[in-house]
């Protein structure tokens, strides 16, 4: 049976642009049969919509899905996870005291190779699918493992829930433990291609799931095999998520790696390496690049590329601070937020974006970074939120698609509860289930929102929509 077409009703939170959020009060969204948002009514009651803007689509009343936003409630477009490990879900917070190159050998291989075992990796993908579904995560680009068929169902999982993903299988030829390395070049590029048939076996038009090319970082892979991916990524089209410029002793790894003379790059920074193997495009999502040099940031931006900022992992492995404002956002980089899960200790894009706003504040206060003045380096609530949706958005390259409430966009949508507390000091709406987020009456809608980003969590994310199908109800 077709899905309902349906009629949102109530207020609605969206980012305008990165300096503006806007909130729409007593307000219509109409969203058809396949998802579609067909139109966006401003001072809109019920009455209203069902006089006049049914009557326009051509929808008959009785067969219109009604969802009300209640006191307390707002639609907000689905946060964008542009960086997150699904296989390494089960060490969120076990990192101990390690940094990233001896936490990958730790912590992070041993898990990631265990998860050939299709029943452990049905376990973990699971879990994932429905963690990351019930705070708020609508699309997310998740890394796997080198294993094709546990790799695969991730994807498989992805498309039966409803989740839109850019679903990688990774790709590591060199450094990398004996048992947890792929063979040669040629079965790393095999692999790649079986990963990508079987997706378009279930997605053929990529609908909801797609696949990404996956080259893990440059020190896990040969100059032959990045090559080989980039010229793969430009025969399919398809984009490509790695890791650039996490941590000094692996960029230092980097350099003694792959001289100009190994890559044909004019020099042996970290974006030219990848830049030299074509890996570098504008549908490339670099995560972290938390120390580009000056011309490096200048190459990334010429090339397009995209950045996924990852505050919760830069902070928990002590890979530092990257200075988003200076570097990216400044030079007109499209960034969007990661929780790079498990580098990263929660699954959370809210806490991502609430650290991204800690972090900022943390530039400021060093005062400098890489010898850079970082005085307006402190991200807004606007801000964080535009890169948890808008800028993960243009990021996974669905900037037209997805991230706010438009004519023409889907409905990738979260309803957020808040508590209202009555003159008792009682809340008095919702389910008793309204987590940390009390309002008084007296905030403005700005500072219910600035509430909600620094102390919301899954608790607040009621209800979860991909596509207009309702994929998450908090109950
Ligand atoms: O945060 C990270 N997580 C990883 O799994 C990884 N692999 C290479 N570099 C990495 N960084
Ligand atoms: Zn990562």
């Amino acid at each position: 049976m077709a899905a309902p077409n349906k009629l949102f009703l109530g207020s609605f939170v969206h980012s305008k642009k990165l300096k503006e959020i806007e909130s729409l009060h007593n307000a219509a969204v109409a969203v058809d049969s396949s998802g579609k948002i067909v139109a966006v009514e401003k001072d809109c009651s019920e009455g209203r919509a069902r006089e006049t803007v049914l009557p326009r689509l051509g929808w008959r009343e009785d067969e219109v899905e009604v969802v009300r936003a209640a006191d307390g409630q707002f639609f907000f477009p689905g946060f964008i996870d542009t960086h997150i490990h699904a296989s390494q879900y089960p060490n969120v917070g076990i990192f101990g005291e390690s940094t990233l190159l001896d936490w990958l050998k730790k912590y992070t291989f041993p898990l990631e190779a265990s998860l050939a075992d299709s029943t452990k990796a049905r376990q973990v993908y699971t879990r994932v699918i429905r963690k990351t579904l019930s705070h708020g995560t609508t699309c997310a680009a998740y890394y796997a493992t080198i294993d094709v068929p546990s790799t695969n169902l991730l994807a498989d999982l992805c498309h039966t829930a409803g989740q839109r993903a850019l679903v990688g299988r990774i790709c590591m030829n060199q450094n990398s433990p004996d048992k947890y390395r792929d063979a040669s070049v040629e079965s790393a590029i095999a692999d790649t291609r079986a990963n990508i048939e079987h997706i378009r076996s279930i997605d053929p038009s990529m609908a909801l799931v797609r696949p990404i090319i996956t080259p893990r970082f440059a020190p896990a892979c040969s100059v032959d095999l990045m090559r080989q991916l980039g010229a793969l990524a430009k025969e399919t089209g398809l984009p490509i998520q790695t890791h650039i410029s996490e941590n000094t002793a692996e960029i230092a790894f980097v350099g003694e790696l792959f001289p100009p003379s190994v890559t044909g790059a004019a020099d042996d920074t970290y974006a030219a390496v990848y830049d030299a193997c074509g890996l570098l495009t504008e549908r490339t999502i670099l995560g972290h690049a938390v120390h580009l040099t000056d011309s490096e940031a200048e190459l990334v931006a010429r090339r397009k590329a995209k950045i996924s900022h990852c505050p919760c992992s830069n902070s928990a492995l002590t890979s530092g601070a990257a200075p988003v404002r200076r570097q990216f956002l400044d030079r007109g980089i499209a960034c969007g937020l990661g929780t790079d899960m498990s580098g990263g200790y929660s699954p959370s894009v809210l806490e991502a974006a609430r650290q991204a706003a800690l972090v900022s504040r943390q530039v400021v206060l060093s005062g400098t970074v890489d010898g850079k003045r970082e005085d307006g380096a402190a991200l807004s609530v606007d801000e964080v939120l535009y890169l948890a949706t808008r800028g993960g958005a243009e990021v996974v390259g669905l900037a037209d698609k997805v991230g706010a409430f438009e004519v023409g966009m889907d409905w990738d949508v979260q309803l957020i509860g808040l508590n209202i507390v009555g003159e008792d000091g009682e809340v008095i709406n919702g389910d008793g289930d309204g987590g940390d987020v009390d309002v008084f009456g007296w905030e403005s809608w700005p500072n219910q929102v600035a509430k909600w980003v620094y102390n919301g969590d899954d608790r607040n994310t009621k209800k979860v929509w991909v596509k207009g199908r309702l994929v998450h109800e908090r109950r």
